[in-house]
């Protein structure tokens, strides 16, 4: 008899929640961590990027108070009190993540380092478990660029980010991704000088770029210096002198010109954390982006193991590094692993995705550019700006729009936001695209009035406009009004 049932390697969201749900399942199951339970999303991630991102919001909405006829004097960033908020949010949700919870619900924790002694066999906290079943969800980190001159200064990645005492005074972000992007944001909004400094040749490439656009002017009206289509070249330490009071680091760019800041922020992307685990004495195949599985989450190469969370690689299909993809994965392993419910498969059709700036980008399956790309070939694009939504004027935030793409049938096929709280209103565009509903069923849709959410059945209504004022329907209307 093998000595559990299901070993789970790392405790961030997908491994505490297949560890949750098998236990309480009646297996016998091993939780191995070897840093802070809970992982990246409550410790460096998710959780204090958005409690950091809360406290510049308040910073911006006292500046912003005057649109409303209020005056109010320049807010005083008391960085202690941030880091005070930042932690007490970790503290307040690391109990549901903790030691002591999984030990109740009847789960082993072990709190070392894991790694495969055999296909059927990890080593952790010197013990040597066997295992019916293995579950690798040792998450992603942030990626360290090769980039010369990088071992001779600081930098500072979301693992340290958080933890710094004193505000940046300016802050160089390499990589306009959600991380580079959000925390541009809020380290603007909370006094701090900030430059993006982005490869592509703009930030956020992979968003839709009409929504960008808005995204980044309101970034550039909270002080954020945008570079797009740079090269960042080497890096130099910036020494303490009689122009630069501290030291710091010096950004040298392709073109020559140099970019000092007394922090740099790496935000260029995320790699699997495969190194120590010993997948090839496993069996297990991984590449670059993960560890390869099929559409079931299961290991390609060792049918006992399975990947979750960022660190898997479903063929075919790649990696998503997102909280709730990661709950997704607990879900289908355990319709797949524990069920045996065969056509279990990852699928990110209706998969949304925000970035959590102010206002708030979110994108619910796909945008324009990636259906023409999946050969959806005549889509049609409807929008509705925020001008033209009462709630929107009523608070005067009418920077921003709904952007639904509609395939040829009237299916949503993707709904790109760009609004305060964007990410509130990703739900109904989910469910709509995952259950197949057409888009008729939005635009008759009873919204509370006003909402910034009408302006998305705006949109809809708008798909429909053309056909409800055509030459058909005013003779129809023509010949019913005749009837008694
Ligand atoms: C700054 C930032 C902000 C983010 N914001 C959001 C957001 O707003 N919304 C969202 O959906 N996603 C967000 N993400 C992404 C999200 O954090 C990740 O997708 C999620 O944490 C992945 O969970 P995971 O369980 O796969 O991995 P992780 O959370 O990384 O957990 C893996 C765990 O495995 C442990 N481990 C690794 N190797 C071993 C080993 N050999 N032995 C033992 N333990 C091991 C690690 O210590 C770690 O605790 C953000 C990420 C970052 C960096
Ligand atoms: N709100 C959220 O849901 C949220 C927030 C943060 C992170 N995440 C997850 O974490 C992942 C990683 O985020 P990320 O922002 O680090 O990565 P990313 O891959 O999304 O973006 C990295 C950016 O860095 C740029 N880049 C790469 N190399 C560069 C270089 N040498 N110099 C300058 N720019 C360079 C890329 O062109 C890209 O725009 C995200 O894709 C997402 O899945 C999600």
């Amino acid at each position: 008899m093998p000595d559990f049932d299901v070993v789970v390697i790392g405790a961030g969201a997908a491994g505490l929640s297949v560890a949750a749900i098998s236990a309480g399942l009646g297996l016998k199951v091993a939780l191995i961590e070897r840093g802070r339970m809970g992982g990246d999303c409550l410790n460096y991630g998710c959780v204090p990027s958005k409690a950091l991102l809360a406290a510049g919001h308040a910073a911006a909405e006292a500046r912003a108070a005057h649109r409303y006829g209020i005056r109010l004097p320049e807010p005083e960033i008391d960085w202690a009190g941030v880091r005070a908020h930042v932690q007490g949010a970790i503290a307040r949700i690391a109990p549901t993540d903790s030691v002591e919870r999984f030990t109740g619900l009847g789960v082993e924790v072990i709190q070392a380092s894991a790694c495969f002694t055999a296909p059927d066999r990890i080593e952790a906290g010197g013990r040597s478990l066997s295992f019916r079943r293995a579950v690798i969800a040792a998450g992603s980190s942030a990626v360290v660029p090769d980039l010369p001159g990088l071992d001779g200064v600081p930098w500072l990645t979301n693992e340290t980010l958080f933890g710094l005492e004193e505000p940046p005074g300016h802050l160089i972000i390499l990589g306009g991704g959600p991380i580079g992007l959000e925390m541009a944001q809020a380290h603007a909004r909370l006094g701090c000088l900030v430059t993006v400094l982005e490869a592509a040749p703009r930030v956020a490439i992979r968003e839709d770029p009409e929504l960008v656009e808005g995204l980044r002017a309101a970034l550039v009206a909270d002080g954020v210096e945008f570079r797009e289509g740079v090269k960042v070249t080497r890096v130099e330490q910036l020494e303490p002198n009689s122009k630069a009071a501290v030291a710091g680091v010096i950004a040298v760019l392709e073109d020559g010109s140099r970019i000092a800041g007394t922090h740099l922020l790496l935000a260029v992307g995320r790699a699997p954390r495969l190194a120590g685990l010993d997948l090839a004495t496993a069996q297990v195949e991984a590449g670059p982006r993960g560890i390869v599985t099929g559409a079931d989450l299961r290991s390609v190469s060792n049918k006992r193991v399975w990947a979750v969370g960022d660190i898997a690689d479903p063929r075919g299909i790649g990696p998503r590094a997102f909280t709730h993809v990661a709950s997704q994965h607990a879900g289908i392993l355990v319709r797949s692993m524990l069920f045996r419910l065969p056509f279990t498969k990852v699928g990110y059709a209706a998969l949304p995705r925000v970035t959590y700036t102010d206002p708030e980008l979110a994108q619910i399956g796909l945008t324009e550019a990636e259906a023409r790309e999946q050969g959806h070939e005549e889509v049609t694009v409807q929008r509705w700006t925020l001008a033209e939504n009462d709630r929107a004027i009523a608070e005067a935030r009418t920077e921003g729009m709904v952007k639904l793409v509609i395939s040829r049938s009237g299916k949503l096929l993707g709904a790109g936001l760009l609004a305060p709280r964007a990410g509130e209103m990703a739900g109904m565009f989910g469910l709509m695209i995952d259950r197949g509903l057409p888009l008729s069923a939005l635009a008759g849709l009873v919204l509370p009035y006003p909402t910034l959410a009408e302006a998305a059945k705006r949109a809809a209504g708008a798909h429909y406009t053309p056909k409800l004022l055509s030459p058909f329907t005013k003779r129809l209307i023509g010949l019913l009004k005749r009837l008694p």
